[in-house]
This record gives C-alpha cells, structure tokens and sequence, in this order.
C-alpha cells in the first residue's frame, strides 16, 4: 500500500495510448550518428529492455526521453506530453513522475538510509508531516525489503543493497515511469536475479511502466515484456525474447553469444 497512492493522476491523453510512444527518432553529435531513426511504444505497466552493445547510443535514448538532452527530429511523447516541446518547469514536472534508477545507485554517503529516502520527498512534496515522511519512508523500504537498514550509512550496505535503497528512493516519489540503467552491473549472479525480481515486483505493486538498459541478458529474460535491440543507430528487433533471438541476423547472434552467461533463471 502507497500512502500517496492518490496522487497518480489519471492522464487522459494515454489512457489507451503508450506511456512512452518514440517515433522516428534521430541524434547526431556532429559526424556521429548515434539514433537513426527509432521508433518504440512503452505501453502500461510494461518493461521494455534495451538492448546494444557499449556506445550504441542507449544512454542517449535515455536522455532524450528525460529531457535531458535534445532530439535532432521525431517525435517522443511521454505520458501523452511532447518533451521536445516542454519548458523547464514543465521538465521538471515530468521527471517527478519518472524514477531514475542509475548505475551506481547514487545515494548520498553522509546521509543514512532514512535520509536519503526522505531527501527527495522533502525536497519536491511541500506540506507532509513527520509522520506521512515517516510513513512513506518505511513502506519503501519494506517494498524493498530492507526495513533493517533505516538508521545504516550506504557505506554499511552491501552493492545489491544501495541498489534496492536506490530503487527505493525512486519508488518513494510514485513514479509512472521507471528507467533503470544497468539494474544488475557489478552484481553476483545471486544478487542480480534477486534485483530482476524486485524489479518485477516493482512493476506489480507501483504498476510502473519501464525502460531498462542492460548487457546482462538473464537480466533481459527476467524483467523484460519485450526487448529492443539497438544496433547501428535503429532497433533492429524488438519483441519477446524469445521472438528477437530466434533470428538469423547474425549482429544479434553474436550479441548473444558475448552476453548470454546462464544464471538458471
Ligand atoms: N553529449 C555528448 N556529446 C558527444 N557525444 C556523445 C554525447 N553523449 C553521448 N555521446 C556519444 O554517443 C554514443 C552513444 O553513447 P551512449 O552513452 O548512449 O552509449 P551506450 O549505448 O549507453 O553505451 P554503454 O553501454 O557503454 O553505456 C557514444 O559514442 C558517445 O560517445
């Protein structure tokens, strides 16, 4: 149960439509041509995996969805919202409803735990008590299974534990949308099945629509509805995982080989 459960708004203009809808889609940095031509749908309480090889320009798609930086042409809707086309306030409105779960789970080591999950609640909702922070911050943390570690520094925390507090951190603001980055880099192969599974529990109980960004293929298999693999600047396939590696295009076999290492999921 979500305290602010209420405050996810109904956004008419997706009702029916994809939370995040990618068309066409380019970006150059100067003679690099990194997206050419991308077209995605992220449809309602769906992960979507990402999938490329180093520098194929996923961190850019990422960007662009955010806000972050700037399509050269297409179009991105997120939430039924242009985001070429928005302000900085309007931004800044719309990444309230997006959770940004980063590689290295970016928290703040001078605070603890307690801190870091009420430090973006205080920050962008005005007007709580004490006790709705209080509130909030604990049934985060029971969301990810760490209620233990409320008052422990991040320095104290194992890496798949700052990853869940991370994730925790996002969640604390209900998100609509998440976007992990390399949910299960730097993870043992234990640890990483149990991230995939949060993750998948993360879209349960928050019904969260995703992006993920990964190498880690089990990763892909666990979290994701269907995958897109990015290859030269287009998706070359998207679809189940099973529908994208069934294939004959040998860019995607090798990708495979390289990246498939068996995890028993
Ligand atoms: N702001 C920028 N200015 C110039 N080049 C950039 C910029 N951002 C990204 N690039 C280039 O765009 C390409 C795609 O970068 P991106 O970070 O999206 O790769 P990626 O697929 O996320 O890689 P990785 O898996 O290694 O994180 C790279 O060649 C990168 O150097």
């Amino acid at each position: 149960m979500k305290t602010r459960k209420n405050t996810k708004t109904a956004e008419p203009a997706i009702e029916n439509g994809p939370v995040i809808a990618i068309r066409d889609l380019y970006k150059s940095f100067g003679d690099l041509h990194v997206l050419k031509g991308i077209d995605l749908d992220v449809n309602k309480g769906e992960n979507v995996v990402v999938l490329g090889r180093s520098g194929t320009g996923k961190s850019v798609l990422i960007k662009i969805i955010s806000g972050l930086l700037k399509a050269d042409r297409g179009s991105v809707k997120v939430l039924g919202q242009e985001v070429g086309e928005l302000d900085e306030k309007q931004l800044r409105e719309l990444r309230m409803k997006i959770g940004f779960s980063f590689q290295n789970s970016a928290l703040y080591d001078s605070m603890t735990v307690r801190e870091n999950l009420e430090f973006p609640l205080v920050r962008n909702v005005k007007n709580l008590s004490r006790a709705e922070i209080n509130k909030s911050v604990e049934e985060v943390l029971e969301s990810v299974g760490l209620a233990r570690t409320i008052n422990q520094m991040p320095s104290e925390l194992s890496g798949g534990q700052r990853k869940r507090i991370g994730i925790a951190r996002t969640l604390i603001m209900n998100p609509d949308i998440m976007l992990y980055d390399e949910p299960t880099a730097g993870l043992d192969p234990t640890t990483c099945i149990e991230i995939n599974e949060l993750i998948n529990e993360v879209k349960e109980k928050y019904h969260t629509s995703s992006i993920l960004i990964t190498h880690d293929l089990t990763c892909a298999k666990m979290t994701g509805d269907r995958l897109a693999m990015l290859l030269d600047g287009t998706f070359a396939k998207v679809g189940t995982f099973e529908e994208v590696f069934s294939t004959d295009d040998e860019r995607i076999k090798s990708f495979y080989d390289y990246n498939f290492t068996e995890n028993e999921v």
